[in-house]
């Protein structure tokens, strides 16, 4: 080693050149000299570290320029730099590729200080190499994993207000749209922009402030505006001193994931055919309906909606019919809500509508009543026109119930009730219902054993020509003698066996006795006249009532002509297209049809040509008033003028006095039938009518 790099020490330490010499070859690290004034900065030495590092030998080194270590590599930013400390004669450290006498390549970190003598003057530089090539192709490998990463990685300064982006990876940009260089410096506030009410925001400022690591899910926006979530994972980088001066976040676009989630608890809260609310879901919004009535003492209206007669769509239209049809009507009862307000569709065609009170705690009865009129228009489905009516229970709360299950359970007990009053209207919850529900379940069970038990029977009512005073037909009139309650009208208990559908067998049961006892009557040698038997709708809607009647007039030996069964208006009404063929296959048999209760549904005129029809039957809630109610009487004048430009009979029901049978009569009514001939009474009863009756019948008309 050249003397005068030790030259100030000598006199302090004898030995000290030589333990340099000796800590030199023992140095790790590799240690090179050069002399400041020579040309190209000549070698002057370098220690074994050094020439294991390089390949080269001290001797093959010294004289001659370091650059001996970048040949052909001389387009390197260090070189510039270290250009630069050597012309500025300062330290200074520097990462250089470089290449070993064998021409293998390696990287090093090499720093220069500079050396001075006495003056002050720079003589030498010495360099210390560092191989930090598995440095950085490790640090290579980690750079290459983030910008490959298909995960946003951002790095943001801990010290600089809103935490001002140093790094953005190109994941970042494809996520969000923003170049690197248009948030650098910048804070990932612009992500979000003005939505700042968001939960997920709290949390993050809550980790920034905290100095901790932690993640969020955030509403972000991306460059072209457009929404995405995004799960941000954040952690602090410590210096060596322990102090946050950094933080990492990794950002995951969750969109698909969420929409994905949002679709499962959607479909777990709704139903599929309408997209109403399910009754998961109404449950819940039953409890915030309570828990804010409770907070701002008010109240809200559970209403139990159920579609009158809707089985029959689907019984005789099939399923795909019945759900369209399903959807029309909530598409409707949707269009009515307010944003407060709540449908949901329970199952099957029952819905449940919350609403809440109007000022003063008043049940909506308005929305109730939309409702109703909304469903009654025309539905049309698969090019056919149904009319479909609904019938509404309402329970409050709080008073007809507290938690969710009570105002259900009420709300249904109320609807049965609007069953009962006729069906298309809406009856409010009350105390006494819970009784009569249960006593209609009792009379459910035991109208279910009623007919094995033969406790049904048929009363006859005469119907009467108005010209001739003879008797042309007798209606057929169900009785079910209950072994406690004595005779039960049919009113208590038809409707109850067309809902559970008991209806069908006891109808047919019905039929037959009917057509048997007017064969006896036949055979007895009685004049003859037709039975005329009610059809229920569901009877109605069963595929096999065409071959049932067949069978049961071939069993009985009855002639098709002697049979009418009565179909009421609004039956015939409800499924236009189903109503032709069934009457057609009717006809084909040879039995007659009337339609029932006429003037109470709203019969389409256009639809009354198209069935072939006998009889129209003048509802008697008409005929009650006739001669005191103008429009009453009006109604029954259309009627029959109806009917008789139709080519139909027409028939007046409940003719209780001689004054209406006058008013009828002159009104050129075919036929009557009511008390004022005969109450519905036992077929016994009935023979000896005929047989002495007929003459009285007859009387009655003509003296009246
Ligand atoms: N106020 C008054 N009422 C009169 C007069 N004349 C007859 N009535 C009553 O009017 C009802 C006529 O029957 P509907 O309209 O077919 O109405 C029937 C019919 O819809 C149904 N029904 C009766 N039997 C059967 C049946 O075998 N099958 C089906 N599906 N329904 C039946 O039950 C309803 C009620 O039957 P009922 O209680 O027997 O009531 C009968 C009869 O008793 C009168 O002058 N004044």
């Amino acid at each position: 080693m050249d003397g005068q790099i030790v030259s100030r020490r000598r006199g302090k330490n004898p030995a000290l050149p030589f333990l340099l010499q000796r800590a030199m070859e023992a140095c790790a690290n590799a240690v090179v000299v050069c002399r400041a004034t020579a040309p190209d900065y000549a070698v002057e030495y370098a220690n074994p570290a050094f020439e294991r590092m390089t390949g080269y030998a001290c001797e093959e080194l010294v004289g001659k320029s370091l650059r001996i270590l970048h040949r052909g590599e001389a387009d390197q930013e260090g070189l510039t730099e270290i250009r630069a400390i050597l012309r500025e004669r300062r330290e200074g450290q520097v990462t250089l590729r470089n290449q070993r006498k064998d021409g293998s390549v390696f990287w090093s970190d090499l720093h220069i200080s500079p050396v001075r003598d006495a003056k002050g003057s720079v003589t030498h530089f010495v360099g210390t190499k560092c191989d930090v090539t598995e440095t950085l192709r490790s640090l290579r490998l980690r750079e290459r994993a983030i910008e490959a990463s298909v995960n946003a990685i951002i790095v943001c300064s801990a010290q600089g207000r809103g935490f001002p982006v140093e790094y953005v990876n190109p994941a970042f940009e494809r996520m969000t749209g923003y170049a690197p260089g248009e948030v650098m410096g910048k804070s990932l506030r612009l992500l979000h922009g003005n939505d700042v009410e968001q939960e997920g925001l709290t949390e993050i400022r809550a980790i920034l402030s905290e100095q901790r690591e932690g993640h969020a899910t955030l509403r972000n926006y991306r460059r072209d505006g457009s929404m995405f979530w995004s799960d941000l994972h954040i952690a602090p980088v410590r210096n060596e001193k322990g102090v946050v001066t950094h933080f990492v976040a990794a950002k995951y676009d969750v969109t698909e994931t969420r929409a994905y989630q949002q679709e499962l608890e959607y479909q777990a809260n709704h139903d599929a055919l309408t997209g109403l609310p399910n009754r998961t879901l109404l449950h819940d919004r039953l409890l915030c309906a309570i828990a804010r009535a409770r907070r701002a003492d008010t109240g809200f209206s559970v209403a139990f909606i159920d579609l009158d007669r809707f089985k029959l769509v689907n019984d005789t239209m099939g399923h795909t019919a019945g759900d369209l049809l399903l959807k029309q009507v909530a598409t409707r009862l949707q269009s009515l809500l307010r944003h407060t307000d709540t449908l949901a569709r329970l199952g099957g065609d029952e819905f449940i509508l919350i609403v809440e009170h109007q000022e003063g705690g008043v049940p909506n009865t308005r929305v109730v009543q939309r409702m109703m009129d909304e469903v009654a228009r025309p539905l049309h489905v698969h090019g056919q026109t149904f009319f479909i009516t609904a019938s509404i229970g309402i329970a409050n709360f709080p008073d007809d119930g507290e938690d969710p299950e009570a105002l259900i359970m009420h709300a249904d007990t109320a609807m049965y009730r609007a069953k009962e009053t006729g069906r298309n209207n809406f009856q409010f919850y009350e105390r006494g219902l819970n009784q009569r529900a249960m006593d209609r379940l009792q009379l459910e069970m035991e109208l279910r054993v009623a007919l094995e038990h033969g406790q049904f029977s048929l009363h006859y009512q005469p119907q009467v020509c108005l010209t001739e005073g003879r008797v042309t037909g007798m209606e057929a009139l169900l009785r079910w003698n209950h072994p406690d309650l004595g005779a039960v009208a049919p009113a208590r208990f038809i409707d109850l066996a067309e809902e559970t559908g008991l209806i069908v067998p006891i109808g047919y049961w019905a039929l037959r006795s009917a057509c048997l006892q007017n064969k006896r009557w036949q055979d007895a040698g009685l004049p003859k006249f037709h039975v005329a038997v009610n059809v229920s709708a569901r009877q109605f809607a069963d595929k096999n009532l065409a071959q049932c009647i067949t069978s049961i007039l071939q069993e009985t030996g009855l002639e098709p002509r002697y049979l009418e069964l009565e179909l009421t208006e609004s039956l015939v009404m409800d499924n236009v297209d189903h109503t032709v063929n069934v009457l057609s296959a009717l006809k084909d048999i040879g039995v007659r049809v009337s339609i029932d209760d006429f003037g109470t549904g709203y019969s389409s005129l256009s639809y009354l040509k198209r069935f072939p029809i006998d009889m129209l039957k003048i509802d008697r809630s008409f005929v009650r008033d006739i001669l005191h109610d103008p429009d009453d009487a009006a109604i029954v004048r259309a009627i029959i003028s109806l009917a008789h430009s139709l080519r139909m009979g027409v028939i007046a029901e409940g003719v209780e006095d001689a004054r209406q049978l006058d008013y009828l009569r002159k009104n050129r009514c075919n036929q009557i039938q009511g008390y004022y001939i005969s109450r519905p009474v036992p077929a016994d009863d009935i023979d000896a009518f005929l047989r002495a009756g007929n003459a009285v019948a007859m009387a009655a008309v003509l003296a009246a």
